[in-house]
């Protein structure tokens, strides 16, 4: 589905050049649970971007479906964002002067047919807060806001960036445990980017980052259940 072939990215910063993905390659296929593993600076969130279509590659060449995102015009990889991917950030971004089910239905801006807010906000465990202000959530009720938002656009693809990183460790783990389960049921990609090695045993796929380098790729015949993840 998603297929990545000797793809760089670099930054110029005047006479030097910072590869921030250097010459990289690798699959993905549909419904896959992929955990991006790396420490900081890896590149990780370089390359969620530019699966997302808000960032552009420097040479080589991504397909997602059979098309290549570096053909794609500035309409063209919109109507990818707005269809094709769901973002989870670290920090949620949600807009704080609406209430959480006016945070999801604001999608249909972006996209004519969501998914339900209600009936997506209740698969999340949120059908009591509805009428309630970010600012009146934990992190953690912010974060399924979140899920639910990218969710209801029912896009093929989920990018989440550091979803736990705001987290306590236990709060953590139900959302990872969300969104597995919700990439199982509606039958999502999701790539996950993440500093925690420990969810890599969960994940269909890991690829691991160092210097903008893949360094591993691992795939798991059978990945456990994130309840079963040591913390
Ligand atoms: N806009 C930019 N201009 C110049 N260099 C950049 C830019 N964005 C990222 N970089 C550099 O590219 C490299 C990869 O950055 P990236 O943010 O993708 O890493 P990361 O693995 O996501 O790190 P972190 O875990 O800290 O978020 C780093 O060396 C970073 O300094």
């Amino acid at each position: 589905m998603i297929l990545a072939k000797n793809v760089s990215k670099i930054y110029e910063n005047g006479a030097k050049k910072i590869y921030a993905l250097n010459h990289i390659n690798f699959e993905i296929n549909k419904g896959e649970f992929v955990v991006i593993l790396g420490q900081s600076g890896a590149g990780k969130s370089t390359l969620l971007n530019i699966l997302g279509g808000i960032d552009t590659l420097s040479s080589g060449e991504i397909t997602v479906n059979d098309t290549n995102l570096s053909a794609m015009n500035e309409r063209i990889l919109a109507d990818y964002r707005a269809n094709e991917i769901g973002f989870i950030f670290q920090f949620y971004n949600l807009i704080p002067t609406l209430t959480v089910y006016e945070n999801v239905a604001l999608m249909k801006d972006i996209k004519e047919d969501i998914l339900e807010p209600t009936a997506i906000l209740e698969r999340v465990g949120l059908k009591q807060h509805l009428k309630k202000f970010p600012n009146q959530l934990s992190g953690g009720e912010q974060q399924r806001v979140s899920i639910a938002r990218a969710v209801s656009k029912n896009p093929e693809i989920l990018l989440c960036d550091e979803p736990t990183g705001a987290l306590d460790s236990e709060t953590g783990c139900m959302v990872l445990e969300l969104i597995q389960d919700i990439c199982r049921e509606y039958q999502k990609t999701a790539i996950i980017v993440t500093h925690n090695a420990n969810i890599a045993k969960a994940a269909d796929k890991v690829i691991r980052l160092r210097n903008g380098k893949i360094t591993e790729i691992i795939e798991n015949e059978n990945p456990i259940s994130i309840k079963e993840v040591e913390w």
